[in-house]
C-alpha cells in the first residue's frame, strides 16, 4: 500500500463525494459557532426555510464580544448584545447546545472544545474563525470558514473544499531554559514568513511535539494560519489520550476502547511525501518577541531588530511597520517600555499558561506602570486557577483575574489598549490595530509576558527564571 501522510488518512476517510476537477464534497464531525460569524448564517437558512441538520454536531460558546468583567451584569454595548443574544436565540430554535455568558462552561470556542471532549483525533472539526486550527493539535482536520460555510455546514454537514498541499515542520532537540511552545511557534513563523504556508495543511513533527503537553501543542496548532496554512496538526498519541480520558464528551467504556484502537492508526507512514519540508533545531529558540506588525516579525528576545532587506515584504512594509511600532532599525527589545500586559486568548489562555505566568511573578510584584489583563480561556480554566493557587500568587503581586474570553485579542469588547501603547501580548495577531485603534503589540509567551509585567519593561524571562 502506498504510504501515507495523517492528513490524508483523515481526509479520505471524510469525503462524501469526490467531484471531477473540482473541490471534494466532505463531512464535518463538529461545527462550534460563535456570536460573529454565525447570526447572518442563521438568517440565510430562515430566509431559504431550511433547518439545521445535525444540531448535536453543532456546539456555540459567547466569546468574542463578551465583557471580561461583571459578566453578571447585563451587556452594555448594543451591538454586543445584539450579537450575544442571536447566538442564544437560534441555538436556542434549532435545539444546538448554547454556552452562553455564566454558563460554567462558557469561554473561548477554541478553549472550550477540547477541555469538554468534544475535539477528538481524526476528526474533521470547522468554525467560522480561523483560528479553528487550534484543534489539529488532537490530530483532527481543524479549519476556518466563512460565514456562507457556516450556512452550509449548518444546512448539510457538508462543505466544499479542494484538498491542500502537504507541509511537514519538524523541530527536534531539547528546548532551552524559558523557551515556550509559544516561542517554537513564533520561530518557525519567523523562518517561514506570514505566506510561508499558504495553500498548505502543516503536520508538525519531530520530538519537540511528542514532549509538548496538549496546551503546548494547541498554542502551536493555534499559530499555524499565521503563515498562512489552512491548518495544522499533530499526530495524537499517549500525551493526547490521557488528556481526553473521562472529560465530559470524550466516548467511555468500549467506545473508548474503540475510539482508542482507530485513534493509533493516525499517524503518517514513515515513508510518505509532503508537498514540502522543513527541519529546524530546538537548539537554535530563544524566547521570542515580535517588533513588527505582523507575526513573522519575531526575534529572539536576546537579538536586535533585523535590518529592512531580511524581511518579507520589502523596505516599505519594513518602514510603516517600525514607523506604526515606533522602533528603530537594529534596535534591541530588551528595556522597552510596556505599558500592558495582556495574558489570554485561544493561543495562550489555558491552565499550563496561567501556570508559567505565576511562576515568574511569584514572590514578585506587578510594576507600577504596567496595566495587566490576565484573561482565563475560560470558567474551568478560571476554576484551576484557583484550586492550584495561582489566584493568590497573582493578587500577592498585585493583579486582578478577570473572566473568560477573547478580551484585548481583538478588542471587540471592553478590552482595549489605548492608542499608542505598548502591550505584551500572548495572543496571536500583532496586526496594526489588533487590539485597540493605535495600539502597538508585541507577541510573547506568557513567560516573557510575566517578566515585562513585573519589571515594567521588555525583559529576558530566564533572568528570572
Ligand atoms: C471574529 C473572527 C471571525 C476572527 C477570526 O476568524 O479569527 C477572530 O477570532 C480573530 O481572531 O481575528
Ligand atoms: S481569542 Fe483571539 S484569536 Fe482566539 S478566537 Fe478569540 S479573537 Fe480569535
Amino acid at each position: 500500500m502506498q504510504p501515507t501522510t495523517l492528513f490524508d488518512k483523515v481526509w479520505d476517510a471524510h469525503v462524501v463525494r469526490k467531484i471531477e476537477d473540482g473541490p471534494d464534497v466532505f463531512f464535518i464531525d463538529r461545527h462550534f459557532i460563535h456570536e460573529v460569524t454565525s447570526p447572518v448564517a442563521f438568517l440565510g437558512l430562515e430566509t431559504r426555510g431550511i433547518g439545521v441538520m445535525f444540531s448535536n454536531r453543532t456546539f456555540a460558546t459567547a466569546d468574542h464580544n463578551t465583557p471580561t468583567i461583571n459578566q453578571h451584569l447585563p451587556v452594555a454595548d448594543p451591538l454586543s448584545a445584539n450579537q450575544l443574544k442571536a447566538l442564544e436565540t437560534n441555538s436556542a430554535k434549532y435545539g444546538i447546545s448554547h454556552w452562553g455568558l455564566n454558563n460554567p462552561k462558557n469561554g473561548i470556542v477554541h478553549v472550550v472544545g477540547p477541555e469538554n471532549g468534544i475535539t477528538l483525533p481524526g476528526m474533521t472539526i470547522v468554525c467560522g474563525d480561523s483560528h479553528t486550527s487550534t484543534h489539529g493539535a488532537f490530530g483532527a482536520i481543524a479549519f476556518g470558514i466563512g460565514t456562507s460555510e457556516v450556512e452550509m455546514v449548518l444546512s448539510s454537514q457538508c462543505i466544499m473544499q479542494p484538498k491542500p498541499k502537504k507541509m511537514r515542520v519538524n523541530v527536534n532537540g531539547p528546548l532551552g531554559k524559558g523557551v515556550t511552545p509559544k516561542d517554537v511557534t513564533l520561530y518557525i513563523i519567523s523562518k517561514l514568513t506570514t505566506a510561508g504556508a499558504t495553500g498548505y495543511f502543516v503536520e508538525y513533527a519531530g520530538d519537540v511535539f511528542e514532549n509538548m503537553s496538549m496546551e503546548g501543542r494547541m498554542t502551536v496548532c493555534n499559530m499555524s494560519i499565521e503563515m498562512g496554512a489552512r491548518g495544522g496538526m499533530i499526530a495524537p498519541d499517549q500525551t493526547t489520550f490521557n488528556y481526553l480520558e473521562g472529560r465530559e464528551q470524550t466516548p467511555k467504556g468500549e467506545a473508548w476502547d474503540k475510539a482508542l484502537a482507530y485513534w493509533k492508526t493516525l499517524k503518517t507512514d514513515a515513508d510518505a511525501v509532503f508537498d514540502k519540508e522543513y527541519t529546524f533545531d530546538a537548539a537554535d529558540i530563544e524566547p521570542m518577541i515580535t517588533y513588527g506588525t505582523n507575526p513573522g516579525m519575531g526575534i529572539g528576545i536576546s537579538k536586535n531588530i533585523p535590518t529592512a532587506e531580511s524581511v518579507e515584504g520589502g523596505k516599505a512594509t519594513y518602514d510603516k511597520s517600525l514607523n506604526y511600532m515606533g522602533f528603530g532599525e537594529q534596535e534591541s527589545m530588551l528595556g522597552k517600555k510596556v505599558d500592558y500586559v495582556f495574558i489570554g486568548s485561544c493561543t495562550n489562555g489555558r491552565i499550563e499558561d496561567f501556570r508559567a505566568f505565576a511562576s515568574i511573578v511569584k514572590g514578585r510584584k506587578k510594576a507600577d506602570n504596567v496595566t495587566a489583563w490576565i484573561v482565563p480561556g475560560s470558567h474551568i480554566v478560571e476554576a484551576q486557577i484557583r484550586e492550584e493557587g495561582i489566584y493568590d500568587i497573582l493578587t500577592d503581586a498585585g493583579f486582578q483575574l478577570r473572566q473568560p474570553g477573547c478580551s484585548a485579542c481583538l478588542a471587540m469588547n471592553d478590552d482595549k489598549i489605548p492608542a499608542g501603547k505598548y502591550a505584551v501580548s500572548t495572543s496571536n495577531r500583532n496586526f496594526e490595530g489588533r487590539q485597540g485603534p493605535g495600539s502597538r503589540t508585541l507577541l510573547a509567551s506568557p513567560l516573557v509576558a510575566a517578566a515585562a509585567a513585573v519589571t515594567g519593561v521588555v525583559t529576558d524571562p530566564r533572568t528570572l527564571l
